[in-house]
């Protein structure tokens, strides 16, 4: 299956390789499921996981492109959801967590052993985005979650070492897959931002 997309894109495209956007859209998107409140992410220590119990369906699934999201090893995009604060717990050794940066906007809270970020939270009640966490969903066995819709802050790519000649190719591989791509977040995201950016001015 992997190897027909790939031939594929480089029918299209002409390209000898292809980038590897994010292991849970390299082989085909596997649509969201209606019925689907919740489940489990655990940390990828082999004992003593960090989970993190979520009861809820996620929101504005993505891929990202910046470089301070967590991603598996040899891709160039995470993939990042936001749920409600109230909606997630530390279920399991919740001690092996750490804060990444404690100056960032969103506070990552990374496995010290793993090095995987198990939620990402802003509890600054300024930010438009106060009371989300983010997650990334690979970590559950799980499936239902929802779907990524698009793809952002993929000029980001190139601050993590991605060739820009590459970009175009990158761009249209997103297109393909149905993940239109951005240079920040969404449209209907930037839209929010900029409606609280209005009412925190008033
Ligand atoms: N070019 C930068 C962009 C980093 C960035 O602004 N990331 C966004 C999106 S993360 C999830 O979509 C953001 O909101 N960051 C806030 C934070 O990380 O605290 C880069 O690549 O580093
Ligand atoms: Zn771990
Ligand atoms: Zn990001």
């Amino acid at each position: 299956m992997f190897n027909k997309i790939v031939n594929q894109y480089k029918s299209l495209f002409g390209s000898s390789s292809i980038i590897r956007i994010h292991p849970s859209v390299d082989k085909g998107i596997t649509p969201s499921s209606n019925h689907f409140s919740g489940g489990e992410l655990k940390c990828h220590c082999h004992k003593n996981k960090v989970t993190v119990r979520i009861t809820t369906q996620t929101a504005h699934n993505h891929v990202c492109g910046c470089s301070k999201c967590w991603k598996p090893e040899g891709v160039v995009f995470s993939q990042v959801a936001v749920v409600p604060s109230e909606n997630l717990a530390v279920s399991s050794n919740g001690t092996k967590l750490q804060v990444i940066d404690e100056n960032a906007a969103i506070k990552r809270f990374a496995c010290q052993k793993c090095g995987v970020h198990m939620y990402g939270r802003i509890d600054n009640k300024e930010h438009p985005f106060f009371g989300l966490d983010f997650v990334h969903t690979e970590l559950s066995t799980e499936s239902g979650w929802a779907a990524p819709e698009f793809a952002a802050f993929v000029s980001s790519i190139i601050e993590t070492g991605t060739d820009p000649k590459d970009m175009d190719v990158i761009r249209k591989q997103l297109n393909s897959l149905g993940l239109e791509p951005f240079d920040c977040l969404s449209p209907a995201l930037m839209d929010v931002i900029a409606g609280h950016m209005l009412k925190s001015k008033k």
